[in-house]
């Protein structure tokens, strides 16, 4: 171990050739044999290798396991072919030049515990390469490439001289100097570089001495003519002075009168122009003071405008401000006034009673009129009173009957669902009340007239309104402002909605505009009678008016009706003793007229089921009949004396349905989005 000192071989049979060799600096040619894992080298020259068995001599042991690279260069420390190389993810490895049939380079990998061949690029930092490296390119200085002198060490097995005299060979002497030459030339380059930017540098200070030289000799040019100039006037001057000094009288007379009188007059002229060059001086002054004023005023008056915007800026924020909050306020006041309009309603009664009675003077009357409420009958000897919300004795104007119902007619508008009724026996004058003679209309011209005064009030409002009129005869609906022959029409029913399609429907602006649309209803009314032979007392009229309305403050959207009916007579068949066709209109009547006082009995007892489906009439009157609505009715009586049973039958349907309640009363109002 360690040195080339000997040491005993191992026994022949763990001995295999590695075929292996190397050249000892020294001169020695090594033969590697393995043993055990152990590779072992010896001088074949002294000792004769048995194939079979290995005999003692010179020999490097190398261990192959890992961890012994120390070991092994303390082994190969003496020996220049031994080296150590960084190489990258290794760190530190040793190398050896190996001898087989070439000297090769090899390096130990501890990783795997074998000698790897080493890469061309590495070998070329190994000593014994370096020095030989630099052996041949002293000897020929135009090889520059250290990995290409390294290949051809391999191939000259690390023979310098056999490397310098294949490169002479193929190169010639040349190479000797072409290192040289092309560092001369390099330096030559160099200096010529150099010395053209040397001359770049001067020529540069060159030019700037030659554009300094031009401004200087222009300066020159300038000045010379300059003093030309300054010597032209220098003699013009002398000779002046010289002309002036000749003038000049020799003895020291007295001035002559005449040149005391022209110094004069130039010296006034200068003063004159003195005092004008002066006061052309204060007045720019004061000029310039004075725009000095104006612009400051100006500067002023900008200040003040823009703080008048800013005030106008504020106050159109406030007065949106206050528009808003009027708007707020308008809608709750609007609110309340609906709210406490509705309270009174209710308090009052959903359906409010009032009676009519016709006046006559041609029979004496058995009615009498304690109050406006009250009404006092004398029949058969007995009296009963009974009470409405108003009663209207024969002297009542239309003007006065109308004013009852006032209210509802403001409910119209505010979008409720509101009827006026008028119910009574043939010949009592509902027809009077509610539609009345032209020159003076009743309840429904005035109602209609009040409510486009309402409409027209309310400027934040847009309404349309809409009208459309029908009868009711035999329990058959009939449109009577239809264009078409086929007048009928069927009652649709959707929840609580009812419907009558087909229904014609006029939009309508103006008093005259309804008036001619109900003069068309009449009319058809009439030719439908005609045909039919009946009197316009059997059956029910009906005028409705839809209110739209969409307010553009609140963008609340209200859906209000008013409905007028007058409805046929109500006296008892067996009274009109009718046979044939009016004994089937009057039991039409008859059914319809009784399905109404069952409807309000059913709501007065507050029944579950309110039979609205029973007739053709209650049917159609169940939105005005219902919580949705508000109703008047006029119970029209004669205060013919022959009628009183008849009468006492009105008076006492109207008393009952005093008290009945449709229920809490609901608003059709929507709200939409307001535009901005
Ligand atoms: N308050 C009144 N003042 C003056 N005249 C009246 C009054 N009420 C009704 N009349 C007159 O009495 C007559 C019958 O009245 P009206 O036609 O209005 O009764 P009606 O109840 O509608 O009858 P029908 O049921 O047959 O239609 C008419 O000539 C009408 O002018």
């Amino acid at each position: 171990q360690g040195g080339s000192s000997a040491s005993t071989l191992a026994e022949p049979d763990d001995i295999c050739l590695a075929f292996e060799s190397f050249l000892h600096n020294d001169g020695t040619l090594y033969t590697c044999i393995t043993q055990s894992g152990t590779k072992l080298y010896f001088d074949e020259t002294k000792v004769q290798l048995n194939k079979r068995s290995a005999t003692k001599g010179p020999k490097f042991s190398v261990s192959t396991s890992p961890g012994t690279a120390e070991s092994m260069q303390n082994s190969l420390v003496e020996d220049d072919r031994a080296s150590g190389l960084w190489l990258p993810g290794k760190g530190v490895v040793m190398t050896y030049i190996f001898e087989a049939r070439t000297n090769i380079c090899k390096f130990f990998d501890p990783d795997s515990g074998a000698w790897l061949v080493l890469p061309l690029q590495w070998e070329v930092n190994i000593d014994f390469v370096k020095c030989r490296l630099q052996q041949i390119k002293e000897a020929l200085p135009g090889l520059t490439d250290d990995k290409e002198i390294t290949a051809a060490l391999r191939q000259c097995n690390y023979d310098p001289d056999e490397v310098i005299s294949i490169y002479l060979a193929i190169f010639g002497d040349s190479i000797k100097k072409n290192r040289w030459m092309d560092l001369i030339t390099i330096q030559r380059e160099r200096t010529i570089e150099n010395l053209q930017q040397t001359l770049k540098c001067k020529d540069r200070k060159l030019e700037n001495l030659q554009e300094e030289n031009n401004r200087l000799s222009q300066m020159v040019q300038y000045l010379n003519k300059k003093l030309s100039e300054l010597e032209i006037d220098q003699n013009e001057a002398l000779e002046k002075i010289r002309a002036l000094q000749n003038k000049r009288p020799k003895t020291t007379a007295a001035v002559p009168a005449n040149a005391t009188s022209a110094h004069s007059i130039n010296s006034q002229k200068l003063l004159n122009l003195n005092k004008a060059t002066h006061e052309l001086n204060i007045s720019n002054q004061e000029l310039k003071a004075a725009a000095n004023i104006k612009f400051s005023e100006m500067g002023q008056l900008m200040t003040q405008l823009l703080n008048s915007v800013f005030k106008l800026k504020d106050a159109e924020l406030g007065s949106t401000r206050e528009v808003e909050e009027l708007r707020t306020l308008y809608r709750k006041e609007a609110l309340e006034r609906k709210l406490l309009y509705d309270k009174l309603q209710e308090i009052r009664g959903n359906i409010r009673v009032f009676c009519r009675c016709r006046g006559d003077s041609n029979t004496t009357s058995s009615l009498t009129f304690p109050s406006d409420e009250e009404i006092l009958v004398i029949h058969n000897g007995s009296k009963k009173k009974l009470y409405f919300d108003k009663v209207y004795a024969p002297d009542s104007t239309q003007e006065e009957v109308f004013e009852g119902t006032l209210p509802i007619i403001t409910s119209c508008v505010d979008g409720f669902s509101v009827c006026i009724l008028a119910y009574g026996q043939t010949g009592s004058g509902k027809t009077y009340t509610m539609m009345g003679p032209k020159d003076n209309p009743g309840v429904n011209i005035r109602s209609i007239r009040e409510l486009l005064h309402l409409c027209q009030k309310r400027e934040t409002i847009k309404y349309t309104l809409k009208i459309s009129m029908l009868e009711i005869y035999n329990e058959t609906v009939q449109d009577l402002l239809s264009k078409s022959n086929n007048h009928h029409l069927e009652i649709r029913t959707w929840g609580k909605t009812i419907s009558i399609p087909g229904l014609t429907e006029i939009e309508v602006t103006t008093e005259d505009e309804i008036r001619n649309v109900m003069n068309l209803g009449e009319k058809n009314r009439t030719i439908a009678s005609t045909k039919m032979n009946i009197e316009s007392s059997r059956s029910h009229l009906m005028l409705i008016l839809r209110v739209d309305g969409v307010d553009s403050i609140s963008g609340v959207v209200s859906h209000g009706s008013l409905t007028v009916c007058d409805l046929a007579g109500s006296e008892r068949i067996s009274k009109t003793e009718a046979t044939g066709q009016r004994l089937v209109e009057a039991a039409a009547i008859n059914k319809s007229l009784t399905s109404l006082g069952q409807v309000f009995m059913a709501l007065k007892n507050s029944a579950l089921h309110i039979p609205y489906r029973n007739s053709k009439l209650t049917h159609l009157l169940q939105p005005c009949l219902s919580g949705d609505a508000k109703a008047c009715v006029f119970v029209n009586i004669s205060p013919d004396g022959n009628n009183i049973g008849e009468t006492m039958n009105t008076l006492q349907f109207g008393s009952s349905i005093r008290q009945v309640a449709l229920g809490k009363v609901t608003q059709h109002v929507t709200t939409i989005k307001k535009k901005k």
